[in-house]
C-alpha cells in the first residue's frame, strides 16, 4: 500500500516510491470502462484490478494493449471478486443500473442496494483499510449503507468512504464558463449537500471568478446544475445516464485520493461523507484529503441568503435517504 521501498546501490541511497492497486467495480459498464480507460494513464496507479459480474475478459484484453506500464487484471463473477479486492488501496464502485427517462435516482435503491452491500461485505474483508469512492446511485443513500455494513464487520472509518459528486463540481464549472465566458478550468465552486435533485446545492455565491447574474439567473443555473443528469438522461432516451462525463470527474476524484495517499498537500475535493457540518448525518462539503483519506472537512462554505433556503429544503430529504440507507443495511 503505497510504501516506500528503499534500496542501497552501491553508496547510492535510491527511493523507489511504489504506487497504488486501484479496483473499479463494474468496470465492464458505461462508467467503468472509459473510467478504466483513464486509470490504465494514470501515472499513481501501479496495478489496475477491473471487476465485473460480465464481460470482463474482453475489457481486459482490450484495455491491455494500451501502452501504459499499468498492469491490468480482470475478475469477474461473485468467486473472483475476493482476489479483485485482496490489499487494494482504492476501490471505485460504478457497478449497478443507471436510470431511464421518467425514473427517479431513489427508484434504483432496490436494485442497486444489493450490489453496494455485496461489494462492501467483500471490501471489509479483503481490503478494510481501501479508500473507498461509492458512484453507484442513489448515492445518498448507498453511501450510509456501504457505512452500515463496515460498521456491522467493525471495519469502517468515516476518513475512508466518500460518494462521489464530482460530476455536480464538473458540470458547475461547465455551465458557469459558458455562461461567464470563462475557460472552466478556471472555475472554482463549491456543490454542497447531497447527489439528488435539491439536495444538489451549488454554491453559486462562491465562484470563484463570481458568476454574473442577476437573481433570476442564479436561480436558472441552480436549477441546471441540480437537473443535469436528468437532461443527459432524457437525451439517452433509455439508453443510460451520464457515462463519459461521468467517468472523467470519477478520475479526477480518484485522482485527488491517489495524490492524498502519496502525500501532496493542499489536495481539495468535495465529496458525501459522514459529516457532523449540518443536522444531516451524511453531507457533501469541502475536504482536504491525506495519506488516511480525509484530513480535514472544511465545513460550510459561507452561503448567501438563497443558498440557506436551499439548504434548508435539503436537509430533511437527505436525513430521509440515510435512513433509508441504515434500515436497509440492518435488515
Ligand atoms: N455518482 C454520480 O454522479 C453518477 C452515478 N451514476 C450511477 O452509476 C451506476 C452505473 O452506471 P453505468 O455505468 O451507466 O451503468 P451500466 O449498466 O452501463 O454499467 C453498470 C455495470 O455494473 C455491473 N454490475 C452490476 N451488478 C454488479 C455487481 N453486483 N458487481 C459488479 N458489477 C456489477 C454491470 O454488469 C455493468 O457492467 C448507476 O447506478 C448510475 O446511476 C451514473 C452517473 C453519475
Ligand atoms: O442522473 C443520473 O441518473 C446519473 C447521475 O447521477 C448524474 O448524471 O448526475
Amino acid at each position: 500500500m503505497g510504501i516506500n521501498t528503499v534500496t542501497y546501490n552501491e553508496n547510492i541511497l535510491i527511493y523507489f516510491e511504489k504506487n497504488f492497486r486501484v479496483a473499479v467495480c463494474g468496470a465492464s459498464g458505461g462508467i467503468g470502462q472509459p473510467l478504466s480507460l483513464l486509470l490504465k494513464k494514470n501515472p499513481l496507479v501501479s496495478e489496475l484490478r477491473l471487476y465485473d459480474i460480465a464481460n470482463i475478459p474482453g475489457v481486459v484484453a482490450d484495455l491491455a494493449h494500451v501502452d501504459t506500464k499499468i498492469r491490468v487484471c480482470g475478475f469477474m463473477g461473485p468467486d473472483q471478486i475476493c482476489d479483485a479486492l485482496e490489499c487494494v488501496d482504492v476501490v471505485v464502485i460504478p457497478a449497478g443500473t443507471p436510470r431511464k427517462p421518467g425514473m427517479s435516482r431513489d427508484d434504483l435503491f432496490k436494485v442497486n442496494a444489493c450490489t453496494v452491500k455485496d461489494i462492501t461485505k467483500v471490501i471489509a474483508a479483503k481490503c478494510p483499510k481501501a479508500l473507498v469512492a461509492i458512484i453507484t446511485n442513489p448515492v445518498n443513500t448507498c453511501v450510509p449503507i456501504a457505512a452500515e455494513i463496515m460498521k456491522k464487520d467493525g471495519v469502517y472509518d468515516p476518513k475512508r468512504l466518500f460518494g462521489v459528486s464530482t460530476l455536480d463540481i464538473v458540470r458547475a464549472r461547465t455551465f458557469i464558463g459558458e455562461a461567464n465566458d470563462v475557460d472552466p478550468k478556471e472555475v472554482d465552486i463549491p456543490v454542497i449537500g447531497g447527489h439528488s435533485g435539491i439536495t444538489i446545492i451549488p454554491v453559486l455565491s462562491q465562484s470563484n471568478p463570481a458568476f454574473k447574474g442577476d437573481q433570476a439567473a442564479i436561480e436558472k443555473m441552480t436549477k441546471r446544475i441540480q437537473e443535469a443528469g436528468t437532461e443527459v438522461v432524457k437525451a439517452k432516451a433509455g439508453a443510460g445516464s451520464a457515462t463519459l462525463s461521468m467517468a472523467y470527474a470519477a478520475h479526477r476524484f480518484t485522482n485527488s485520493l491517489l495524490k492524498g495517499l502519496k502525500g501532496e498537500k493542499n489536495v481539495m475535493e468535495c465529496s458525501y461523507v459522514e459529516s457532523n457540518v449540518t443536522e444531516a448525518s451524511f453531507f457533501s462539503t469541502p475536504l482536504v484529503l491525506g495519506k488516511n483519506g480525509i484530513d480535514a472537512n472544511c465545513g460550510l462554505p459561507k452561503l448567501s441568503e438563497y443558498e440557506c433556503k436551499l439548504l434548508e429544503k435539503a436537509i430533511p430529504e437527505i436525513k430521509k435517504d440515510v435512513q433509508k440507507g441504515i434500515d436497509f443495511a440492518k435488515k
